[in-house]
């Protein structure tokens, strides 16, 4: 299948964004790390149940990624998952597929280092234009979840202190108002706690936008806490590497939740 034809066949994924988050209704991205894709066979069982599952997105990324698979990785979600729409989620402007649906032109706010607040994205704006792709301008904010993660070591930034929620909050307020339209509250993968439910909810207060909660959801229990403070779309990465049950939870639990709603 062309690349236009299974763009065509979709809403576009800012709408199915918004949809989500003014409905009330809550979402979840499956994380693929382009660098645990080894054996194609296990991959293409994995992207069936997938399709079963009800997943709203694939997020694709990694801090540091060893082999360049990401279009191969799109092709092959593509063949499987028609409906699912890919989000890059690149860690550097080298991370570019134009297979992908939408990018997550994320910019990390909470952080200092000025490559990763603009330097990336100028590299990537002349190609990212020409392929025509759907751009999704999102402030990036790194939570402490408890340990040095790889995108703290590779960004070489600072969290944000998972406790005082007062400077997440004045965080977003300044990407707010530098226009950025989602955020994305990131405690990095694996971390062994996951954003607060005070930090949640106080940026939740003062951000009208879809946010996006990920790193160290690795229960079903973290995950309910997360959509209940007010994360909009919840992000799993390790944790469905590791048992891929959580996602059959997670879905059962969002259908369960949708059902109620209507
Ligand atoms: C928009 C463009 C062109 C680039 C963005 C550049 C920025 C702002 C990067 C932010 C910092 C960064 C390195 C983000 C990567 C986030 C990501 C995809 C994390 C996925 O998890 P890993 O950190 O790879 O997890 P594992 O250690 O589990 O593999
Ligand atoms: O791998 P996990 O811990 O689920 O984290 C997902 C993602 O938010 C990391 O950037
Ligand atoms: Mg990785």
């Amino acid at each position: 299948m062309k690349v236009d034809q299974w763009r065509y066949r979709m809403r576009k994924v800012s709408e199915k964004l918004q949809a989500i988050h003014t409905s009330g209704n809550k979402g979840v991205a499956w994380l693929i790390d382009p660098d645990d894709f080894q054996s194609i066979r296990k991959f293409e069982s994995q992207l069936q149940e997938a399709n079963k599952l009800k997943i709203d997105f694939f997020f694709l990324g990694g801090s540091l990624i060893h082999q360049n698979r990401i279009s191969e990785i799109i092709q092959k979600i593509k063949e499987v998952c028609v409906e699912i729409p890919v989000i890059l989620f690149p860690g550097n402007a080298l991370q570019f597929s134009p297979l992908a649906d939408a990018i997550l032109f994320i910019s990390l706010i909470s952080g200092r280092n000025p490559d990763l607040l603009i330097g990336q994205h100028v590299s990537l704006a002349p190609l990212l234009e020409k392929s025509g792709m759907e751009v999704l301008p999102t402030g990036y904010m790194l939570i402490n979840g408890g340990q040095t993660t790889s995108v703290h070591y590779i960004s070489q930034t600072i969290p944000l202190p998972n406790h005082h929620p007062e400077l997440s909050v004045a965080t977003a307020l300044a990407g707010k108002f530098l226009g950025l339209q989602y955020f994305y509250l990131d405690a990095g993968s694996g971390a062994p706690f996951p954003v607060s439910t005070e930090i949640i909810k106080a940026v939740k207060r003062k951000i009208d936008a879809p946010l996006i909660v990920g790193g160290g959801l690795n229960s079903l229990d973290k995950i309910k806490s997360a959509f209940q403070a007010g994360a909009d779309l919840v992000v799993i990465g390790n944790g469905a590497e590791k048992n891929l049950n959580l996602l059959y939870e997670v879905s059962e639990f969002l259908e369960s939740t949708r059902v109620m709603a209507n």
